[in-house]
């Protein structure tokens, strides 16, 4: 996959839109389950399991955990998005009061499908979503350098005139859709920003990009909360906080230079030379038992001399889940996230915390001609969409036209219409009654 990272404006660098104080969020969470109710008197599944963590301003916290063991569903309680079938219990506080659902403009979501518009550029994809979210009292030349800054930090300044692609037309590769999917996310610079896999598709070099911009905007006082899955080391050691969760249940959260000392005084110390991450992830993913099994009916034992802790020594990661689990809640770490949240509420105590969104968006009228204008540009270019439909539209018109022409003005013209349409029903009896026989 062919990234092209504009290395002539590095991430950091415009903090002209960065949240104002008033506008920053603090998300604190404790005890948070969320089950999911089972179908046909089966019995409710749990899938995220007493989580307590915390993310501030200015900085980035990263999920991480095995397929499967609730990342999303942690960002989806944040988000307020949860799927109905699901019951949440537990407490989400935004700046210490309970949060409901959040005001536009607090918080954008980058989920892990792109929804895009397969037949604009990224150009037009940002500048439609810059006329629909920025406020309409900016002008267009500021609106326009938002627009380019932002093509600019996602790297995507070579491919601006790329069409996004869809079916019937070739365009970005999946990376550059993923970033263009942040791009219309960052774009109004929100309080808070929640992302589900933001660095899927991506090489190694354009996912520390993506993830450095994130860290540029929790510079600027964004709070940034991603989920991520097997990320380097150089792209690891950009998040400050992570949460690492197994099965729902929560294995650490806390400062993540201090995940490696947890897990040594664990008895799982990360060995030297590995990535921590996959380090961290390897020892809580059941999958590798499967990998351990299958290897071990193929004999291939020799793949132990080269990795310890796949084969013969590994334990079974139920186990080593429980455990480790167990430690955390009793950790150090644990008890100095409490203290965190109590200090971090503390700050909230009796003031009304709760943000509103800017509210800032464009006008009903600005909306309207703007929609307009895009599914205008959307049909024309999309022939499934548009150009189909004129030559069917055309084809039944010439259908039905034909069957009144020259039938004249006459009251006898109905009856040649009635015959003609009695002829064509007789002929069509007959096909039916020749296909029974
Ligand atoms: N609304 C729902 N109804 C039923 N099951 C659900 C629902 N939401 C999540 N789950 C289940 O909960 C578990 C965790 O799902 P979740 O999507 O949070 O995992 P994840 O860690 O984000 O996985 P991945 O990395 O593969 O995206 C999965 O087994 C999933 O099938």
């Amino acid at each position: 996959m062919e990234v092209s990272l504009d290395v002539s404006s590095p991430p950091d660098g415009v903090c002209e839109r960065a949240p104002p104080s008033s506008l920053r969020a603090h998300v604190v969470w404790t005890d948070l389950c969320v089950n999911v109710q089972g179908k046909g008197g089966k019995p409710s599944r749990s899938i995220l399991v007493g989580a307590t963590g915390y993310v501030e301003p200015g900085s980035i916290l990263a999920i991480m955990g095995p397929s499967g063991s609730g990342k999303s569903t942690l960002l989806d309680a944040l988000a307020g998005r949860l799927a109905p079938n699901t019951v949440q219990t537990g407490d989400i506080l935004l700046n210490g009061q309970s949060k409901t659902s959040l005001s536009y403009g607090v918080a954008a979501y980058v989920t892990q499908e792109d929804v895009l518009i397969g037949t604009l550029t990224v150009f037009e994809s940002i500048m439609y979503s810059a006329s629909l979210r920025l406020p309409g009292n900016i002008t267009k030349t500021e609106k326009r350098a938002i627009v380019d800054r932002t093509i600019r930090e996602m790297g995507l300044w070579d491919s601006q005139n790329s069409y996004v692609g869809n079916f019937f037309l070739r365009g970005l590769s999946g990376g550059e859709k993923r970033r263009l999917s942040i791009a219309l996310q960052i774009l109004t610079r929100p309080p808070l920003l929640l992302l589900d896999e933001p660095t899927s598709g991506l090489d190694s070099a354009a996912a520390y990009f993506v993830v450095s911009t994130l860290k540029n905007l929790a510079k600027e006082g964004c709070t940034v909360v991603s989920s991520i899955h097997q990320p380097s080391s150089e792209v690891f050691a950009l998040f400050d906080n992570l949460t690492l969760l197994s099965n729902g249940h929560t294995i650490y959260f806390g400062e993540t230079a201090n995940a490696s000392e947890f897990f040594a005084a664990s008895n799982h110390p990360c060995p030297p030379l590995r990535n921590p991450s996959d380090h961290y992830l390897q020892i809580i993913n059941a999958d590798f038992d499967q990998v351990k099994h299958a290897l071990k009916n193929l004999r291939v034992d020799d793949v132990e001399s080269t990795d310890p802790l796949l084969l013969k020594t590994r334990k079974n990661t139920e186990e080593v889940v429980k455990t480790l689990s167990a430690a955390y809640q009793k950790s150090d770490y644990s008890i100095a996230t409490r203290s965190k949240i109590t200090h971090i509420l503390s700050q909230f105590n009796g003031k009304a915390g709760l943000i509103g969104g800017s509210g800032s968006h464009a006008n009903f009228i600005q909306q309207c001609v703007t929609l307009t204008q895009r599914s205008f540009v959307n049909m024309t270019r999309d022939p499934g969409y548009y150009w189909l439909r004129v030559a069917m539209y055309t084809m039944v018109g010439l259908c039905l036209g034909t069957i009144f022409w020259k039938v004249g003005f006459k009251y006898s013209s109905i009856l040649v219409i009635e015959n003609t349409f009695l002829h064509y029903l007789r002929i069509l009896q007959l096909k039916l009654n020749g296909a029974d026989h």
